[in-house]
C-alpha cells in the first residue's frame, strides 16, 4: 500500500536523524517539512515560543491534546526534568503508532505517555486511570472547535490549579475563535498572546497562553 505523509516524514527522521537525539529529530522534521511535504507540526518558530514558556513555567505533570506524528511530544519532552511526564492523546492509531515510533527513536520515551483515544473520553479519565491530580501544562493543538470543550472539560473534572498554564497553538489559522472569546472574557484566566507565523509558511498565526487563576 501506498505510504502516508506521516510515514514519509518518519522514515526521513529514522534515516537521517541520531538516534537517543531529541533535538536531532526536532530539526530533521522541520528541515523535511519546510523543504518537501508540509505538516502541521507546531514547527520552529512558534517550537521556540513554547520552549520559552516551558522553561519558565518548569512544569512536571503535562498534557497534550492531538499528537499527531510526535513532534511537540519530542520538542516538550526534550526540555522536561527527569520526574517530568507528559501525557499526549491522539485518536487516530495510525498516527500514535507514528508517534511512538519518533518518541522511542528520539529516546524520550520514559517522560512521554501516548493515550490513544478522543480527548472528550480521556479527559475525565485521568485522575482515576492516570493518577493525574492536577495539570502544570496543558498545550491544545487538536481540532481547533474542540480547544474550548476541552477546556471546559479540564475545568469540571478539577484538573487545574492556580498557576496551570494552557497554551494554543493556532489561535489566528486554523483559529479558535470560540476558545478565544471564552478564555479572554473568563476572570479566572490571565490571557496572553504571542504572535507568529503557521508552520514552514509565511501566513501570520500565534499561540495564546492562559494562566488559571483559581
Ligand atoms: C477531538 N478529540 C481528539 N482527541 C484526540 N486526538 C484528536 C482529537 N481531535 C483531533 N485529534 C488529533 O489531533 C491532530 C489534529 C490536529 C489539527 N490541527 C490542525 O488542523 C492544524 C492546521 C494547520 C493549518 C494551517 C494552515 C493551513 F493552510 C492548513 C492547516 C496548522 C496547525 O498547526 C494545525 O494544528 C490529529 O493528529 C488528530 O488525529
Ligand atoms: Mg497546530
Amino acid at each position: 500500500m501506498a505510504q502516508s505523509k506521516e510515514e514519509r516524514i518518519l522514515n526521513f527522521v529514522l534515516q537521517n536523524a541520531v538516534r537517543g537525539d531529541p533535538q536531532s529529530v526536532v530539526d530533521t522534521i522541520d528541515k523535511y517539512c519546510s523543504q518537501k511535504e508540509w505538516a502541521m507540526n507546531v514547527g520552529a518558530e512558534k517550537g521556540l515560543i513554547l520552549d520559552k514558556i516551558l522553561e519558565e513555567t518548569k512544569p512536571s505533570v503535562l498534557l497534550e491534546l492531538g499528537t499527531y506524528c510526535g513532534y511537540s511530544a519530542v520538542r516538550i519532552a526534550r526540555l522536561l526534568k527527569p520526574s517530568a511526564r507528559l501525557l499526549t492523546i491522539e485518536f487516530n492509531p495510525d498516527f500514535a503508532a507514528i508517534a511512538r515510533q519518533m518518541i522511542e527513536f528520539a529516546g524520550v520515551q520514559d517522560k512521554v505517555k501516548i493515550l490513544e483515544g478522543p480527548s472528550q473520553t480521556i479527559i475525565p479519565q485521568l485522575k482515576k486511570k492516570h493518577e493525574v491530580d492536577t495539570l502544570d501544562f496543558v498545550f491544545l493543538d487538536h481540532w481547533k472547535d474542540r480547544y474550548l470543550p476541552d477546556t471546559i472539560l479540564l475545568l469540571e473534572h478539577g484538573l487545574l490549579r492556580k498557576g496551570s498554564v494552557i497554551l494554543a497553538d493556532n489561535v489566528i489559522v486554523p483559529g479558535a475563535p470560540e476558545f478565544i472569546k471564552y478564555i479572554r472574557n473568563n476572570s479566572r484566566f490571565e490571557c496572553t498572546n504571542y504572535p507568529s507565523h503557521v508552520e514552514y509558511m509565511k501566513v501570520k498565526d500565534a499561540m495564546e497562553k492562559a494562566v488559571f487563576v483559581g
